[in-house]
C-alpha cells in the first residue's frame, strides 16, 4: 500500500533507498568488502555475482573472489538495447569458464534455449519469467507445471537429437549446435538422462 507523510518518514524500509537504490553505481572495492563480509557470516560459502555481460568484468569478477558469476542482463529489463546475454556468453567461458561456475540466465522459454547455453558453456541456467508466468496462472502448481514441461521438453530434445547426457554429450560441445553426434536418435532404454 503506498505511504505518504509521516507514515513514509517513519518507514524502515526505506534503508533500501540510501543502501541499494541511491542512484550511484556501486564499485568494485565495495563488491571485495561484501565478499568478504559474507564469507566470515557464511561460513566461506559461495559468493556469486549476478549481471556480467562483459569479459572484463568477469575477470575482476574472479579476481576479487567470486566463485560464480550469472551472464544474464537481467532479461534486458535494466538497460534497453544491453547486449544479448547469449551474445557474450561463449567470450566469457573462454575467458573464465574453467575457473569458475557460469551461471546463465536471460530469455530461457524453452529446452533448445537450455541445450544452447549449456552447449555454450554454462554450468547452470536460471529462468525468471517462465515460473513468474505459471504462478500467475495457478500459484504453485503452475510453476511445478512450467518447470516440469521445461525439463520435459529438454529430455525430449535431447532424446530426438541423438544426445544422452547434458553434462557429457552436450556442456561445451559446440558442434552440438550444428550436428547430432550419430543422427540417429537413442534407441528403447537409452533415453537422455538428464
Ligand atoms: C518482475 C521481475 C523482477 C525482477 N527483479 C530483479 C531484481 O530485483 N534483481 C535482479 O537481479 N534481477 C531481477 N529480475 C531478473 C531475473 O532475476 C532474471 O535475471 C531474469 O528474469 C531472467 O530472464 P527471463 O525472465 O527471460 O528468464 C527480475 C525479473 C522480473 C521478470
Amino acid at each position: 500500500m503506498a505511504k505518504n507523510g509521516a507514515d513514509l518518514a517513519n518507514d524502515k524500509g526505506r534503508w533500501i533507498d540510501s543502501s541499494v537504490w541511491h542512484g550511484k553505481p556501486h564499485t568494485w572495492e565495495k563488491v571485495r568488502w561484501l565478499v568478504g563480509e559474507w564469507k566470515k557470516i557464511s561460513n566461506g560459502r559461495p559468493f556469486v555475482m549476478k549481471g556480467i555481460q562483459t569479459v572484463a568484468d568477469a575477470r575482476r569478477a574472479l579476481e576479487i573472489g567470486c566463485e560464480g558469476i550469472v551472464v544474464t542482463n537481467h532479461a534486458g529489463r535494466q538497460v534497453d538495447g544491453a547486449v544479448g546475454s547469449l551474445e557474450v556468453l561463449p567470450e566469457i567461458v573462454e575467458a573464465v569458464g574453467d575457473k569458475m561456475t557460469i551461471i546463465f540466465d536471460s530469455g530461457i522459454r524453452t529446452g533448445a534455449d537450455v541445450f544452447k547455453a549449456i552447449a555454450l558453456g554454462a554450468h547452470v541456467v536460471m529462468i525468471g519469467r517462465l515460473f513468474v508466468w505459471g504462478m500467475s496462472h495457478e500459484g504453485v502448481h503452475g510453476c511445478r507445471h512450467v518447470i516440469k514441461s521445461l525439463l520435459a521438453d529438454l529430455d525430449i530434445l535431447m532424446s530426438v537429437a541423438g544426445y544422452r547426457s547434458i553434462t557429457e554429450d552436450v556442456f561445451k560441445n559446440k558442434e552440438a549446435l550444428r550436428y547430432s553426434p550419430s543422427g540417429v536418435p537413442p534407441g528403447p532404454g537409452e533415453h537422455a538422462k538428464l
